[in-house]
């Protein structure tokens, strides 16, 4: 077993080598499947360090996320989150109502209401009928935006595919028991920013946090962070544990949908993004990250994996079509 990448508070997260699995022999590829199900059976998380996507690829692809943020407000916001069904687009939730906190009524809304501190742009599979990606105008800094983007899209979709298949050698399930379930790519290319922000925003507050505390929806989420840390795990016995940056890894957590799906054997495990551990200036500075959304096709049937169950009565939850699980989760969200 290989060192932890976190451990505190009853929560391990182990750090893998993911290379193992793919290019190991029949033991080594056994011993690191089983130590990524069993992460994900108890902490929920991962993180997995040499995936085929390269540094270059992850430097590429967090600049041209940057530039597409630095575009004007109004020509971000003319790419817009529309709907659920869409789940494409631009969404700027409560920038401004924390960034200007100048009177004393401002103050007392945000000590209510507090929302996030963030930006974001989603993309989606670019051949879904009747879902176009709200690409933005390709001229200046944008230049390549698309391609970049569909790039990655593509090489996140093959990861999710290789991790589906560890999951199932873990599980004892044949090694393609996932592929017809998520070989469509109804998966979800999010780029974040946390804007940077006043040190006294969270004393002011301190409910402030740069993402609320949620789950994810879907199979599993490949998390892509920079530097500037914030992000949080909850452990089994509900404390907030810091889950550090480690460069060159990417950590990858359950999704509901895959919890369900795994009759809750494996978790999906509450998460959150908090002012970033101490820094000596008045004001912390902007933090990036991508999450890629992966979801089994949206036409497959969900219900309860083969050896979550003994027999039927042992099922915790109905079947249901993925699709319409996460426009549900969604519809509740936006
Ligand atoms: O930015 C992060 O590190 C986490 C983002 C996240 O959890 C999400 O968007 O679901
Ligand atoms: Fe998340």
């Amino acid at each position: 077993m290989e060192k932890a990448a976190v451990q505190a508070d009853g929560l391990l997260i182990p750090l893998i080598d993911f290379s193992k699995f793919e290019n190991g022999d029949d033991g080594q590829k056994l011993e690191t499947a089983k130590a990524i199900l069993n992460g994900f059976q108890t902490a929920g998380f991962i993180y997995l360090k040499n995936i085929p996507i390269t540094a270059e690829t992850r430097a590429h692809v967090f600049g041209t996320s940057a530039k597409f943020f630095r575009l004007p407000l109004d020509t971000k916001l003319s790419h817009g989150w529309t709907t659920p069904q869409a789940n494409r687009g631009y969404s700027a939730p409560g920038r401004e109502k924390v960034t200007q906190l100048t009177d004393i009524n401002e103050v007392e809304k945000v000590r209510t209401s507090a929302p996030d501190i963030k930006e974001s742009f989603e993309i989606g599979r670019d051949d879904e009928p009747g879902h176009p990606n709200q690409w933005p105008a390709e001229h200046g800094e944008l230049v390549g935006f698309k391609s970049t983007m569909t790039d990655f899209f593509d090489q996140c979709k093959a990861l999710h595919v290789e991790v589906m298949r560890a999951i199932a050698v873990g599980m004892g399930l044949a090694p393609g028991f996932f592929d017809g379930f998520v070989d469509v790519g109804d998966n979800t290319l999010r780029l974040l920013h946390y804007p940077e922000v006043k040190k006294e925003v969270f004393q002011i507050n301190p409910g402030q946090v740069r993402a609320g505390e949620h789950s994810d929806y879907g199979s599993i989420t490949l998390l892509f962070q920079d530097a500037r840390g914030g992000l949080q795990v909850k452990s089994p016995s509900g404390e907030f544990v810091d889950a550090t940056p480690i460069e060159g890894t990417c950590v990858v957590n359950a999704g509901d949908l895959l919890a369900r799906w795994s009759n809750d054997t494996i978790k999906s495990t509450i998460h959150r993004v908090v002012e970033p551990p101490h820094t000596d200036e008045e004001v912390h500075p902007p933090r990036y990250s991508i999450a890629y959304f992966c979801n089994p096709n949206f036409k497959s049937h969900i219900d309860a994996l083969p050896g979550t169950y003994a027999s039927e009565d042992e099922k915790k939850y109905e079947g249901i079509n993925s699709g319409d699980y996460l426009v549900q989760r969604l519809t509740a969200t936006y």
